[in-house]
């Protein structure tokens, strides 16, 4: 898969913001945020897919520890469209991590990592990023 941004040396702590906007391409098929400590070590792999592995319209979200997935989380709810902007925010504690999402949407994800802080995150796929802030 083609990669987009990566941001690498981050220490974003628990109960801070990641607030990322940006643009959904009109014929797009999937993307994904990807954060955690590496790119391998993922707490969370956020991947909502349009149409993609046989999915269409659902958010995929799971860990990846040592290169290997845990169990996928899948989500039914899908607040994104094609052609259109979209703001993610996301924030965690040791507990979980938390995603607002657009139309007042909440996602929430187990911190399965024992995450303490966010050192890595990226942009894959069908997303095109106008805007991040650590808040
Ligand atoms: C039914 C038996 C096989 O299950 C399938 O197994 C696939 C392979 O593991 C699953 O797809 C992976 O699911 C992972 C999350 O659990 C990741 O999404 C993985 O792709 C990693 C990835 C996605 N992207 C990416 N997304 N969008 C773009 N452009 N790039 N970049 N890297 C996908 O290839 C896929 O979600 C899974 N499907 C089901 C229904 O479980």
């Amino acid at each position: 898969m083609e990669c987009g941004m990566v941001l690498t040396h981050l220490k974003v702590q628990p109960g801070e913001c990641i607030a990322v906007k940006g643009t959904v391409p009109p014929d797009a098929k999937s993307f994904a945020l990807n954060m955690g400590r590496a790119g391998s070590d993922l707490a969370l792999h956020f991947n909502p897919r349009f149409e993609s592995h046989g999915d269409t319209c659902i958010i995929i979200c799971n860990s990846l520890q040592g290169g290997e997935w845990g169990q996928e989380q899948r989500e039914p709810d899908f607040p994104f469209q094609q052609g259109q902007d979209a703001k993610i925010c996301i924030s965690f504690d040791d507990q979980e991590l938390t995603l607002a999402l657009p139309g007042e949407q909440q996602l929430k994800f187990p911190n399965r990592l024992g995450l303490e802080a966010i050192e890595f995150f990226s942009v894959e796929g069908d997303f095109r990023v106008k805007s991040i802030k650590f808040k």
